[in-house]
């Protein structure tokens, strides 16, 4: 079963509150969006491998470090690409590669329209980006897209989740870990989060 991480930091916390606030306008939530992205990152990428390597100070030769695999990170649109500044200012080397999902509002089923992905995934650590994991369907779609690919080195990196949402995700993919900024009650009748934020791609790109 996959590890559910919920990031607990006063930063976050208070970022997240910002952007819950219904009156909080679209320039602060963006930033505020992509900031707690780059904190996020921060969680994520505490296990990542390293590998030594030397380098030359001004004053000596030093033993150092750089990341052992290569990192691409896939924001499922539009709410996804929120967060992609905030992680790509942490992991600036990071390739990205993009899935495009929109949510049949009825059913709540997510509808694919868009896929392009880097040449080298296959060999990469893929970070699936979403800032909302609400009924699982989009996070879980977006899996299967990659894993149809061969890609299978795959986290889920959300704001906020339910726990219907970490249920769906883990019993589709129980290989691919989940961390978030916040776990919210339950969905309300809409397929919206609640206490949630509303809709994240609306507020993001001023479409309501
Ligand atoms: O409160 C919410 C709930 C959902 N969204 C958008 O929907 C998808 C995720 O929904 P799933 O039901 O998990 O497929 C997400 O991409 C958001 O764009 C939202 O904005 N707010
Ligand atoms: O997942 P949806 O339907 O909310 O789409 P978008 O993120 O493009 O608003
Ligand atoms: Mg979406």
């Amino acid at each position: 079963m996959s590890k559910v991480v919920v990031l607990n930091h006063p930063l976050i916390d208070h970022k997240m509150t910002i952007i819950r606030d219904k009156n909080t306008g679209s320039k602060q939530f963006r930033e505020s969006v992509s900031e707690i992205g780059g904190l996020i990152t921060y969680e994520i990428s505490r296990d990542f491998e390293t590998v030594p390597k030397v380098v030359e100070s001004p004053v000596c030769r030093v033993d150092g470090f750089e990341l052992a695999k290569k990192i691409v990170i896939v924001p499922i649109l539009r709410a996804g690409l929120g967060m992609v500044d905030g992680i790509h200012d942490m992991i600036p080397h990071a390739k990205i590669g993009h899935i495009g999902l929109y949510r049949d509002e009825e059913t709540l089923q997510p509808h694919t329209y868009y896929a392009k992905f880097p040449t080298d995934i296959k060999e990469s650590l893929v970070l699936v980006v979403d800032p909302m994991l609400a009924t699982g369907g989009s996070a879980s779609a977006a899996i299967t897209i990659l894993k149809d690919r061969g890609i299978y080195n795959i986290r889920y990196v959300g704001l906020v989740g339910t726990p219907e949402g970490i249920k769906k995700l883990q019993e589709d993919h129980p290989d691919v870990d989940i961390y978030l900024a916040a776990l919210d009650s339950h969905l309300n009748e809409e397929g919206y989060i609640v206490p949630g934020l509303g809709d994240c791609g609306d507020r993001l790109f001023g479409t309501k």
